[in-house]
């Protein structure tokens, strides 16, 4: 009797297997190198600047180390703007000078201007420098005090001296699915801005859904139209927010299509001050580390440290983490007594 029920046993674990590999297959038998994903960790920057609560310098700076231990290799750590604009960043200079320097882990950072990407390299510790345009006429007026066009020229002057320099230049085009202030934007609108950007040299865009309403649906139409100029989308990478909860939909969309990079931040904390209060956080790297991890992708995350780097920044905050991958292991800790 119990020779038959193992038997029945393993022949309904077999067939649920056959079922969910000839699944996987199909969904894997896209253009996308799975084996190529790479994450962005923004949380340093984009997840801190937006807060309104001074954050100590050298609880950033453990953040980064957090980060970097956990396996992260490219980690956007500050911003190169005026103080006046985003006060939160206003320790860049310390931030850059302090870094741990560690072999095959690459420090980002933006610079809206020359004078930011002159302080930037002064560090000695940056390895890529972006520039951050919009889609968005009105956006780009709140966020950086001027015209796509005249942003555009304020752009090629960094990319250019970035590229002198050897410096790597990579370029942001916010409101690619929408803009707090105009609402629509065109995809068209996103394309002249990408290959604007193509053309003084940058070698990866990074499309910024900064108030979260992409959808799998506008995903797609926005790559097909971005594969005409770049087949591969190798040069592509996406950096949404998860304001409706499609984050990771969004995620599982774009590398169908062929997208191997994401930004994602700690916590899911977030969101770009100048966006009329529209924006709000990140895509979590918890969630995003789980969601690969779930389908077998190789990323070298070690997913609860990442929640531990998180947790830290969170508590000083006083909020809770927006990972609900986080919140989990947070949970399942608390059960196991776990400090
Ligand atoms: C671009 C500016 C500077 C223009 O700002 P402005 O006021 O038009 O420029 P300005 O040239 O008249 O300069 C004003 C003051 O800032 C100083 N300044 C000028 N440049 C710098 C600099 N690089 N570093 C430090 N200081 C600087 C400059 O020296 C001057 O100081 P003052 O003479 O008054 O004492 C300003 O608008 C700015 O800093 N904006 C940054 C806004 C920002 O950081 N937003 C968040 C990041 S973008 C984002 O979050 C979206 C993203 C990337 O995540 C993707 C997505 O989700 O969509």
């Amino acid at each position: 009797m119990l020779k038959y029920t193992l038997n029945r046993i393993n022949k309904e674990s077999l067939r649920l297997v056959s079922r969910k590999s000839s699944a996987f297959r199909s969904f894997t038998s896209s253009s996308t190198n799975y084996s190529k994903v790479q994450i962005i960790e923004v949380g340093p920057r984009d997840g801190l600047q937006n807060e309104s609560l001074p954050i100590p310098t050298p609880l950033k700076l453990r953040l980064i180390s957090s980060l970097a231990s956990a396996g992260l290799t490219r980690i956007e750590a500050t911003a190169f703007v005026s103080p006046k604009w985003v006060p939160q960043m206003s320790d860049h200079l310390q931030i850059m000078k302090q870094v741990p320097k560690i072999q095959g882990l690459k420090y980002e950072v933006l610079t809206p201007n020359v004078k930011g990407y002159e302080s930037a390299v002064s560090t000695g510790s940056v390895s890529t420098v972006s520039v951050f345009g919009a889609a968005s006429e009105a956006f780009c007026k709140s966020n950086i005090n001027c015209t796509i066009d005249e942003s555009i020229t304020r752009f090629s002057a960094v990319v250019s001296r970035a590229l002198h320099d050897g410096v790597t230049a990579r370029g942001y085009i916010s409101c690619v699915a929408g803009c707090p202030f105009q609402g629509t934007v065109s995809v068209s609108d996103v394309v002249k801005v990408y290959e604007a950007m193509k053309e003084m040299g940058v070698s990866e865009v990074s499309l910024g859904d900064t108030i979260g309403v992409s959808t799998p649906g506008q995903v797609t139409s926005l790559l097909s139209a971005l594969k005409l100029s770049s087949p591969n989308l190798d040069d592509i990478a996406y950096h949404f927010h998860d304001t409706y909860g499609m984050g990771c939909a969004n995620v599982l969309r774009a590398m169908d299509m062929g997208v191997t990079k994401f930004d994602s931040s700690a916590a899911g904390l977030g969101g770009c001050p100048y966006a009329g209060g529209g924006a709000s956080g990140n895509l979590a790297t918890e969630d995003l580390v789980y969601l690969l991890d779930g389908m077998g992708v190789e990323t070298g995350v070690d997913l609860e440290r990442v929640v531990e780097a998180g947790r830290e920044v969170t508590e000083f905050l006083g909020v809770e983490s927006r990972s609900k991958v986080g919140l989990a292991i947070m949970r399942r800790w608390d059960k196991e007594g776990k400090v």
